[in-house]
């Protein structure tokens, strides 16, 4: 994905590669690359499909580097944007060198999730470690009875238990992973916890905003674009303003009222939670103008998805 950076200081057992997560929705998998980098990166909400574009976060030690790559979540395809998702996180599958298999120990194992593991079973080469989330939501015992179930699901290189939240095993997870990387120098230099443009990010902030407490048909309908990220001229050096202008497509007029809310109320919320990540994220104050456009029916325009990004 990146060329190497050759480096003569490292040690010659230094192991770096890709790695990414699979689950069904709502499986733990933004939190856990979260708890892995140490930095807000991928987006989470309580709403499942949130993740929709790849973001890598990098975590880098003195033995190894993990890029990890956060997908959207493989499920079963409705729409036309569901089938790129899908041949997204498939392609994705065929290059990483490990991938992380995300059970939610709080549930069984489903439909969803044999769905998974058969796609998972197609691509013989990469190396497929299952792991039991949310540890911390249920008893000692309920985690066993995950361990075993997840067992009889597929053949895995490695089971192991974790809690993102609790940060429990984090590190056990990491070192397995780490065991399934290449022996190789570290891919990305010290530092670069992501490689997705900020406008990606910043996109997904006003995204999560814009998620926050809306009926659960909504998600789906959302885009989000950045228009333009500019600093603002004639701002004096020690006190820099950025203008950030976004606009938020749904498909239907009557989507656009629910987000933007009485007399703009919730628009103005979305715009206030959005504009702290961004300004936490640029390191700067930034005017964040918001507009809400009808884009209809853009899940199944093919011209609309492109426009959108995906
Ligand atoms: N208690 C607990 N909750 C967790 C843990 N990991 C994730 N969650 C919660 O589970 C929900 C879903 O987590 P995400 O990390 O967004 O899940 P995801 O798999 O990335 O979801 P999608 O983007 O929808 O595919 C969030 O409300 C998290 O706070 C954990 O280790 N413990």
């Amino acid at each position: 994905m990146t060329s190497p950076i050759f480096r003569t200081d490292v040690p010659e057992d230094y192991r770096a590669g890709f790695a990414c997560f699979v689950g069904r929705p709502n499986a733990g998998k933004s939190t856990l690359t979260n708890a892995l980098v140490g930095t807000k990166v991928a987006i989470t909400s309580s709403k499942p499909q949130t993740t929709r574009h790849t973001i890598r976060g990098i975590v880098h030690r003195q033995s190894h580097q993990l890029v990890l790559v956060d997908t959207p979540g493989l499920h079963r395809p409705r729409t036309l944007l569901g089938e790129r998702l899908n041949e997204l996180v498939m392609a994705t599958l065929a290059e990483v060198d490990a991938i992380g298999f995300c059970l939610p120990a709080d549930e069984k194992i489903g439909p969803g999730d044999r769905f998974i593991a058969q796609k998972l079973a197609g691509i013989a080469r990469t190396p497929v470690v299952g792991i039991v989330t949310k540890t911390d939501r249920v008893s000692r015992e309920r985690v066993a009875e995950a361990l075993l179930a997840a067992q009889e699901l597929m053949d895995f290189a490695a089971l192991v238990p974790v809690s993102a939240v609790a940060e429990e095993q984090v590190d056990v997870l990491e070192g397995v992973l780490a065991e399934q990387m290449p022996l190789s120098p570290p891919l990305y230099p010290e530092g670069e916890l992501t490689d997705e443009p900020e406008q990606r990010m910043v996109a997904e902030l006003v995204r999560e905003a814009a998620l926050e407490g809306v009926r659960d048909e909504l998600p789906h309908s959302l885009a989000v674009v950045v228009e333009e990220m500019l600093p603002r001229e004639d701002r004096p050096a020690d006190r820099p303003l950025w203008d950030v202008r976004v606009n938020v497509f749904v498909e239907r007029p009557s989507q656009k009222a629910i987000i933007i809310g009485r007399g703009g109320s919730r628009l103005r919320e979305i715009g206030s939670q959005a504009r702290t990540g961004i300004e936490a994220l640029l390191g700067t104050p930034v005017y964040l103008d918001l507009h809400v456009k009808v884009a209809k029916d853009w899940q199944r325009d093919p011209k609309q998805l492109g426009r959108l990004g995906f």
